[in-house]
């Protein structure tokens, strides 16, 4: 799929100016809420009409306010999943996915009954949309998204209004009918883990703009943006500076950590440490082998969850509350750890991210 976009887009308060370029099959759209995501997503729809720039998918525009083009949405072969499915409810399951069909052709009907068995719906077909399950809504959302065979699917956060447990079920689903339907697809979602598990290329969007697009493993493995980094789940951050002795002062962290080989030379852009919670290691004062990457620090509070534990650990001095922290760091549930307890906390250097804000 070649997607080329440049477009602008002024709202009250929200400014779109995004340039995309990619040729992923499937491309993850990631972002905090309000970022912007939807909004693209309905530009290349035709829902929405960019203030200028252009549209181009697989070689064909769409949209370009240079040459006064503007295709009408049924022109541009989209399939559009929206985040509450958006089904009509006095139509039933068979009437929503035949919705977009125009004309009631032999091919067509054949489409349709490969359809509902593909996305396992038979036996739901003449029942309404308030008499089914919501993951059952979702598949006929997308049925209904892929009967008109379009060139592209654009799916809005499918999952968002699914409980935890099935939208886990259905991410695994939808892999298979991704990949079974061959579709080009944008996928827009702010759960990392949907991200990575169903698309190639995932492209981070921060305030109407691109912050990054990397494939998957880079981006989780070594974002090099601050956004892209929090948005796949890093919690620690610091300013940092590179000092003469080569050392790294973490300057939020009050705390100096031993050079690594990725610290960026002096002239970069980067200004940002991060460290995920995983990577971190908590080393009790009794083995601690005092290394310089040995940090010694307090504990401020313990969340433990049921497979594992979050220490929140204040470094220089013993922490005045719960809020009182410099970083955290993932344990597994069974260590035995006190609040005020003094601990060491270990920083793998290979592991530190240096990031442009
Ligand atoms: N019709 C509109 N008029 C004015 N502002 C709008 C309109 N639609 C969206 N916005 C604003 O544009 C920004 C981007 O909205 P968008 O729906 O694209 O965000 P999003 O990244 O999809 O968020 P979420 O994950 O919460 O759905 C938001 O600040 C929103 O308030």
């Amino acid at each position: 799929m070649s997607i080329q976009i440049d477009i602008q887009k002024k709202l009250q308060g929200f400014h779109l100016d995004l340039s995309l370029h990619t040729e992923a099959s499937i491309l993850g759209i990631l972002g905090a809420s309000g970022s912007g995501k939807s909004m693209l997503l309905k530009c290349i729809a035709g829902l929405v009409k960019p203030d200028s720039g252009c549209i181009e998918i697989n070689k064909r525009t769409f949209f370009s306010s240079h040459a006064h083009i503007n295709l009408k949405p049924r022109d541009r072969k989209t399939g559009y999943v929206f985040q509450n499915y958006a089904l009509f409810p006095h139509l039933t399951v068979r009437e929503n996915i035949a919705f977009g069909l125009h004309r009631k052709r032999d091919d067509q009907e054949t489409n349709l009954i490969t359809l509902i068995s593909k996305l396992h719906l038979n036996g739901l077909e003449h029942k309404y949309p308030s008499q089914i399950s919501g993951g059952q809504q979702q598949r006929v959302a997308l049925a209904r998204a892929l009967a008109t065979n379009p060139d592209m699917l654009l799916l809005d956060e499918p999952f968002s209004a699914l409980d935890e447990h099935l939208r886990k079920e259905m991410i695994k689903e939808m892999a298979q009918y991704l990949s079974l339907f061959k579709v080009k697809t944008l996928y827009v979602t702010h759960q990392m883990d949907e991200a990575y598990y169903l698309c190639d290329d995932i492209a981070v969007i921060k305030q109407g703009q691109i912050d990054s697009i990397s494939h998957k493993t880079t981006l989780f493995t070594n974002p090099l943006t601050l956004e892209s980094a929090k948005i796949t789940g890093c919690k620690n951050f610091s300013k940092f500076d590179i000092a003469a002795s080569q050392k790294i002062i973490c300057k939020d962290w009050g705390i100096e950590l031993p050079m690594c080989l990725q610290a960026p030379a002096a002239s970069t852009k980067c200004s940002t440490l991060g460290i995920r919670n995983h990577h971190l290691k908590c080393v009790d004062a009794s083995t601690a082998s005092r290394a310089s990457n040995q940090i010694q620090g307090w504990i401020s509070d313990i969340v433990k969850m049921p497979t594992q534990s979050t220490l929140y650990v204040k470094f220089n001095r013993p922490p005045s509350g719960p809020e009182d922290y410099h970083v955290q760091l993932d344990v597994p549930h069974e260590k035995r750890a006190q609040i005020k307890e003094m601990i060491f906390v270990e920083f793998p250097t290979d592991r530190l991210l240096f990031l442009e804000d």
